[in-house]
């Protein structure tokens, strides 16, 4: 059955926008996707209708928000096929829920000269805070290390780790090179050697099926803002017996189980003891209903849909000489490079002015540029709802300002 595209687009109201007086052609989702419909009405239903504060409310509209919150909760976890909601913890987005991770597990599990072992490849959310923590606890952060063609060499995981490795962590994608990593067999390889493993899925869990407990991994984290739901809502999987063992890593409301200025505090057993304050609740329902929407639609028809767009694109993108493209060629639908010598800037505020949308510069992964040796580089990603008349005027885009400048 064929991938229903005009009636997906018509359910993402902002995609109907003109830019620059044409059609837009919005390919940033790996920055942040659109929203469709659904999401905006659940999220719009619940302020009208369902709003009130949770936890502990003795009125029904309380009560009901506290359910439809502990909902959602439930919901994520069969999204990822966690064995139980209490390990799904609800944060701001992937920086959040890795931090925590950080702050918590790394400052109460590990000691002075122990390492942890992160790719080039990252994102600076995987990286800056287990620099942080390496400062504060006295750790050694090992690199591994890119390959030129944008992937992992597996067999160099075993010389980095010895018997002060306790964890590892890595994105599952690349946001900027669209790299897929075997997760499911690095982890097992890194089980072998008694690690953990933190899997940053903020560019995996759109595109592909994503099983947590087949994984094995002990955490995992991605962002509502990347799945078509709200922005500032994400999620954090923790393997539960790792959660009960970690201390809290904010206090306040809700983390509690009782609080004394003279007997001491106890806290909640997780998920809470990880949620304190007033939670982002109209975004949890907005995330739960993007959550359906993806379920509807079917993981797999996405990803098939998407990966038939991809090849489409790196092939007409053939078509304009100059251009150098980064990644291998299985990859997500994302799609980073560089027009000849052009920054990245000017090309992408050409592109604009065509009503084409891509992201340019470091991405958030200057380490990666710096491997590649660039400055910045050109994205262009795809999701769901884009099309290959989208490439097509990306590439004609490109082809004209090659003419342009030269
Ligand atoms: C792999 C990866 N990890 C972590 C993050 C941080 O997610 P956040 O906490 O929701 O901000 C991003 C965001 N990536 C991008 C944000 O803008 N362009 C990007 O490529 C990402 O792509």
């Amino acid at each position: 059955m064929s991938f229903p595209i005009e009636r997906v687009r018509s359910e993402f109201p902002l995609l109907a926008r003109e830019v620059n007086g044409r059609p837009l052609a919005y390919l940033d989702s790996a920055a942040s996707a659109q929203k469709p419909q659904a999401v905006i009405d659940r999220e719009l239903d619940f302020y009208r209708h369902g709003y009130a504060a949770v936890h502990r409310g003795i009125h029904t509209l309380s009560a009901e928000a506290t359910q439809d919150m502990e909902a959602v909760r439930e919901k994520v976890a069969a999204f990822i096929n966690a064995a139980s909601a209490e390990e799904i913890v609800f944060v701001k987005g992937t920086t959040e829920g890795i931090n925590l991770v950080a702050n918590s597990f790394g400052r109460h599990f590990l000691q002075p000269g122990d390492s942890i072992i992160i790719t080039e490849m990252e994102h600076h959310a995987n990286i800056v805070p287990w620099q942080m923590l390496a400062q504060e606890r006295g750790l050694q952060l090992r690199v591994w290390p890119l390959q030129q063609d944008g992937t992992l060499d597996l067999a160099q995981l075993p010389g980095l780790i010895d018997s002060s490795t306790k964890l590892l962590a890595m994105t599952q994608v690349s946001n900027v090179l669209g790299t897929v990593n075997p997760v499911r067999e690095i982890i097992a390889q890194a089980k072998v050697a008694g690690l953990k493993v933190l899997i940053d899925g903020a560019q995996a869990v759109m595109h592909q099926r994503v099983d947590v407990q087949a994984l094995d991994c002990d955490f995992y984290v991605f962002s509502g803002h990347k799945l078509y739901g709200p922005s500032g809502i994400g999620i954090l999987y923790g393997r539960k017996a790792l959660l009960q063992q970690m201390p809290p890593w904010e206090g306040g409301g809700a983390m509690i189980q009782q609080v004394s200025l003279t007997n001491g505090t106890t806290y909640a057993e997780p998920p809470w003891r990880f949620e304190a304050g007033s939670p982002n609740t109209a975004g949890m329902m907005g995330l739960g209903a993007a959550i359906d929407y993806v379920n509807a639609l079917g993981l797999e028809a996405i990803h098939d849909y998407e990966q038939s767009l991809m090849h489409y694109a790196l092939e007409a993108l053939k078509q304009v000489p100059t251009l150098k493209i980064y990644g291998p060629t299985e990859r997500a639908g994302v799609i980073a490079f560089n027009l000849g010598e052009h920054h990245a800037y000017d090309v992408g505020s050409f592109l604009d002015q065509y009503g084409i949308a891509i992201r340019t510069g470091h991405h958030c992964a200057m380490p990666l540029m710096a491997f590649y040796n660039v400055p910045s580089m050109c994205r262009a990603s795809l999701a769901l709802y884009n099309t290959r008349d989208e490439v097509d005027r990306l590439v004609a885009g490109l082809q004209r300002i090659q003419k342009l400048l030269g």
